[in-house]
């Protein structure tokens, strides 16, 4: 937990930025918003995210909530108009930043000492959404999600224990690496699928209605994050092109390899070759963890099918929370063209038969996956 009385400014009241403020709100933390954006600091407020900073007031925490662009530039100009503070920044690149600011720091035309950087720390908090702005903040996004603290060669140890309390006062879970082992990290994790998302959602825009009506849940599942902001990603990938790159020479001959065997599937080998694939897939979706990166656990869906109107997913909740299973997931569904929508309810598997047959008796319509 930070020490309630310390002082958090948070610059760039965006998705992420309001959502750490609202976080640390709840935690009881004094937290001051800064945006550039009048509406975003404004917005970032009235959701209760902190209260507007007053220039000249003295943070003893400094979080650099900015897109990645700006990142270096807020961080030097938060360790020198607060001079005693600890700095951070949660921007999805970190080898970049980390270079822009010792290049400031050995350029004798710029203020920034290379001793002012021993109060900084890169940071990424593995939580987000593919939305922007304060408006969709959560201040339990990074619930049980991970949060990378990069320390640099000279970061004190003072402040790296300041960003990782500040990261479990949110309720994430701190991994430690380089700013490298990081960057080339998240070009597997979080940056190539990304890319796939977008890369197959592009295939969509000229479809025909008739074939999109018919979209369930594969499809759903592999483009939520294609409706991610461009201008972010523009800088993301841009500034870990590299090991994105590595990976994705890995990815074309898997494609190449995939189309040469389409082409006359019913060749010798052609088989077990397309088996191979969707066997390799499988080997490789039950290595990503589950909560707290504790092992991979699947869950059993138990779907309720309710009418499209207000109450129902809470008197669903409610019915279920008198059976006495835990909830590990909840997920909404619309069916296309039907007033009624489909709540799949995540349990344990050994709950899924009593529950499924609870809610039945109860009066839900329920249907096991
Ligand atoms: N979106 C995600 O899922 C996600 C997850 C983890 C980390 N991040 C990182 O968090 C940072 C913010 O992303 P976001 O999704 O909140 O974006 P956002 O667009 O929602 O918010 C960015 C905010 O920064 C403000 N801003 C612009 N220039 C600034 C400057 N010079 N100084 C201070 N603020 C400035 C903008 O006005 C905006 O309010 C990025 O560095 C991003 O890489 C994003
Ligand atoms: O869940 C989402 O929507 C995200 O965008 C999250 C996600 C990720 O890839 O996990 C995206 C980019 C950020 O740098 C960190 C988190």
């Amino acid at each position: 937990m930070v020490e309630p009385q310390r002082t958090v400014l948070i610059r760039g009241t965006g998705l992420l930025g309001a959502s750490i403020g609202l976080g640390l709100r709840a935690a009881g933390q004094k937290v001051w918003l800064s945006d550039p954006s009048p509406t975003a600091q404004r917005i970032a407020q009235d959701i209760g995210a902190g209260t507007i900073y007053e220039a000249g007031d003295q943070a003893e925490i400094v979080v650099v909530a900015s897109p990645p662009e700006v990142t270096a530039q807020e961080v030097a100009d938060a360790l020198q108009n607060h001079p005693t503070a600890t700095v951070l920044d949660i921007a999805s690149v970190k080898g970049k930043i980390l270079s822009q600011l010792n290049a400031l720091a050995a350029d004798a035309q710029h203020p920034l000492q290379q001793q002012d950087l021993h109060r900084y720390v890169g940071t990424h908090p593995m939580a987000g959404r593919e939305k922007s702005g304060p408006v969709a903040a959560r201040g339990e996004l990074f619930t049980s999600m991970p949060w990378v603290i990069c320390a640099h060669e000279t970061s004190s140890e003072e402040a790296v224990a300041t960003a990782t309390a500040l990261a479990r006062s949110l309720g994430a879970s701190v991994h430690r690496m380089t700013a490298t082992k990081h960057d080339e990290s998240v070009a597997l994790i979080s940056h190539l699928p990304q890319v796939a998302a977008s890369l197959v959602a592009s295939r969509l825009q000229d479809a025909e209605t008739s074939a999109l009506a018919l979209s369930g849940n594969g499809l759903r599942d592999v483009t939520r994050i294609a409706a991610s902001d461009p201008n972010l990603w523009v800088q993301i990938l841009s500034g870990n092109a590299r090991p994105v790159v590595e990976i994705l020479y890995g990815l074309r001959e898997d494609i190449e390899r995939l189309i040469g065997t389409l082409e006359e599937p019913e060749a010798p080998g052609g088989q077990a070759d397309i088996a191979q694939l969707i066997a390799e897939g499988n080997a490789g979706v039950t290595r990503i963890p589950g909560k707290h990166g504790a092992p991979p656990q699947s869950f059993a869906v138990v779907t309720v099918i309710i009418d499209d109107k207000p109450g129902q997913i809470a008197a669903v909740l409610n019915d279920v929370s008198t059976v006495g299973v835990n909830v590990e997931d909840l997920r909404m569904e619309h069916s296309a063209g039907h007033q009624v929508g489909m709540l799949e309810v995540s349990v344990l598997p050994g709950r899924r038969d009593e529950l499924a047959e609870a809610l039945t008796e109860m009066g839900w319509k329920v249907v096991l996956s």
